[in-house]
């Protein structure tokens, strides 16, 4: 498994801001949606392309497009809907499919309670949204359905991430003949003991939807 910090000035920014106590909702919404719009274009580096040719006003041009099947993209309910139109900003064409995912906060375990993903992902990118990967358990249910479906490379999406997380991650997919790749704006210090990322921003969901 491949993990991304994506060190740019500006993610260091808006993530400081988007940590803060202070920052309510409607700020914490706007500041998510802008770094995943930052980390989507790391993300997408290696998003397939075929080469392509226009007819400009004056002569026809090379250049390339986004190959077929279209990319996928998979926000992780609730929380990573929070990330979704700021991905879609830089992938417009990409089909948008969906689970709805919960961690049981008493045994960490992650349950899926919501589907909505094609059969056959036979060929296709998958980008996964989800702003915390703490335990990891969450996102590796996510990335093994994808993968189970036919999925040939699997790049998730975090606003942070815990060490622990991320060494579960590259246990469960060590073997995978699939890539899997995580690009997150910070890896963070460790968990504490009811699971939450230190320093991390809390709950991000409650924080997105203003339950707080
Ligand atoms: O890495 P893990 O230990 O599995 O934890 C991370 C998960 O916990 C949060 O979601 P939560 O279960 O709180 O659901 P929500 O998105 O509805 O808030 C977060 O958005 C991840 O999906
Ligand atoms: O720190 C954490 C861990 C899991 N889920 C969150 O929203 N925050
Ligand atoms: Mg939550």
């Amino acid at each position: 498994m491949q993990t991304l910090a994506v060190d740019h000035p500006l993610v260091a920014h808006k993530l400081t801001t988007l940590r803060d106590v202070r920052t309510d909702s409607p700020t914490f919404r706007r500041l998510a949606d802008e770094l995943v719009t930052l980390l989507a274009y790391e993300a997408t580096r290696d998003v397939r392309v075929v080469e392509a040719t226009v007819a400009t006003p004056l002569v026809e041009a090379g250049g390339v497009q986004l190959a077929s099947p279209k990319p996928l993209v998979v926000p992780i309910l609730r929380a990573g809907l929070g990330m979704l139109d700021g991905m879609t900003r830089l992938l417009p064409t990409a089909e948008v499919g969906f689970l709805g995912m919960i961690r049981d906060e008493g045994t960490l375990q992650a349950q899926t309670y919501a589907t909505r993903l094609p059969d056959d992902l036979s060929g296709r990118q998958c980008y996964v949204l989800d702003p915390m990967l703490a335990t990891g358990g969450t996102l590796a249910a996510a990335i093994k359905l994808l993968l189970d479906r036919g999925a040939d490379h699997v790049t998730a999406l975090c606003l942070l991430a815990a060490p622990e997380g991320l060494k579960y991650l590259e246990q469960a997919f060590a073997d995978t003949a699939a890539p899997v790749r995580v690009v997150t704006a910070a890896i963070d210090s460790h968990l504490n003991e009811q699971g939450f990322i230190m320093p991390g921003l809390g709950d991000a969901g409650d924080r997105l939807y203003g339950v707080v």
